[in-house]
């Protein structure tokens, strides 16, 4: 029984699961037997200091933003999910990623993937840019771009497989093959937040550094802001630990609790976010008030093939592009009842969004409109509701938004226009 459960993902083309997932996100980190009264469930450890057997003697702990009790239980466990020797907890995605960017300094070159979450960009182009990093963007999914941007001083490569918003999927492992051989100093970071390590292991595929948003999946709750870092590498571990209690963005010891105990269902909610939003995809893809879907475990996005042999399933994220005008989006997102019209993501609750004018805006125009996030640009976030009822509120919202008689307008509009520029009619 247990090998036919591990065989499902692969069954559908995917790698198969991860050995022993399950067990190790219950259990790693959570071991009765560190604490004097064998608590099952890890205790949140909330005092700020610990006292010394003598000066500079201590049993482990000094001073909470340095190492806390409640976060290290977190941050064994989700070591282990990602095949790691090491992790760190931060207060935010984008305190992670700043803590990764303090082990450059100003000159030295850092190459993004272009379609990033915006939070990132806005990061690398106007605060790092700002004091002295050489940032350039590039299409990391097409490998010879890559290797065209790789400079001297390259010191970072920044992945995030699939991109946020436009589902993009970055070949990790070439990625990473490329830039060691350009460079093995270069460290390759992926950003795992929308597949989370239930579904990809980066470091396994030559990723030097995965870290997170764990505010997404790997809390999947809604309730909690954090970032984390996972990694094998001794040297950077060791930097990073220092500049984790340095810079001080620590998350607090109560949000430590609340991301561990959501990261003990991280498999069984990912596999139902699979379900979901692959039932989603489907349906909007077949819809004729729906331009183009964006959903990497639908056969028609461009890296299928890729995300079935790096990954072991798909999250709940799905881009699409409705028919119409901004006016059609807004009404969609407005006329949404049983999704959230709001940011974030990886909830058990479903999400929509209007990457353009939420998410992503701060990201310039130009540089959107070369994305592909434009106005009619809707982002999901698939949650663990029932299907039929998903699927409901999505069809009741397109109707809201794009009326038959609307269809047929935008129709007739489109095949003028593609008769124009191909000069056969008119
Ligand atoms: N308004 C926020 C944007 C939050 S986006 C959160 C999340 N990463 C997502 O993609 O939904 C800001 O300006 O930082």
């Amino acid at each position: 029984m247990a090998s036919q459960k591990q065989n499902d993902s692969s069954a559908a083309g995917y790698q198969p699961l991860f050995k022993s997932f399950a067990t190790d996100a219950i259990h790693v980190g959570s071991e009765p037997e560190q604490w004097n009264s064998r608590a099952v469930v890890p205790p949140i450890s909330l005092s700020t200091t610990f006292k010394q057997h003598g000066p500079g003697k201590h049993a482990g702990f000094d001073y909470s933003r340095s190492g806390n009790p409640t976060r290290s239980c977190l941050e064994r466990a989700v070591a282990a999910l990602d095949g790691a020797q090491y992790c760190l907890a931060l207060a935010s995605g984008l305190a992670a990623t700043l803590t990764i960017t303090h082990l450059f300094k100003a000159g030295d070159g850092i190459l993004c993937m272009n379609d990033v979450y915006g939070g990132t960009n806005r990061y690398f182009r106007k605060v790092a840019a700002e004091v002295g990093f050489d940032v350039s963007f590039a299409d990391l999914t097409k490998l010879e771009l890559l290797k065209a941007a790789l400079k001297p001083n390259t010191k970072m490569v920044w992945i995030e497989t699939p991109t946020n918003p436009t589902m993009k999927v970055v070949d990790i492992k070439g990625c990473s093959d490329i830039v060691h051989e350009h460079n093995k100093d270069i460290i390759v970071v992926v950003d795992n937040t929308f597949m989370s390590s239930y579904f990809q292991r980066p470091l396994a595929l030559g990723a030097d550094i995965c870290m997170y948003s764990a505010t997404k999946y790997i809390n999947g709750h809604s309730d909690v802001v954090m970032g984390l870092i996972s990694l094998n590498r001794d040297d950077i571990y060791e930097r990073l630990k220092f500049l984790q209690n340095a810079l001080g963005a620590v998350p607090s010891p109560f949000d430590c609790y609340m991301c561990n105990r959501g990261l003990k269902t991280l498999h069984v909610r990912m596999k139902q976010h699979f379900k979901n939003a692959m039932a989603a995809a489907q349906f909007l893809e077949a819809d004729p008030r729906v331009d183009k879907v964006i959903f990497p475990g639908l056969p028609s996005h461009p890296q299928h093939e890729l995300t079935k042999r790096q990954c072991t399933g798909c999250p709940g994220m799905i881009t699409f592009y409705i028919k119409g005008k901004l006016e059609h989006a807004s009404t969609f997102l407005s006329s949404l009842k049983l999704f959230a019209l709001a940011e974030s993501l990886g909830g058990y609750e479903s999400l929509a969004e209007h990457p353009a004018i939420m998410t992503h805006a701060s990201v310039s125009e130009n540089e959107r409109k070369e994305l592909g996030i434009s106005d009619t640009l809707i982002r999901l976030s698939v949650g663990l509701e029932d299907e039929e009822d998903i699927i409901a509120d999505l069809n009741q919202a397109l109707a809201a938004a794009v009326s038959i008689s609307t269809l047929y307008v935008i129709v007739c509009i489109s095949i003028c226009r593609a008769s124009f520029s191909d000069q056969r009619c008119f």
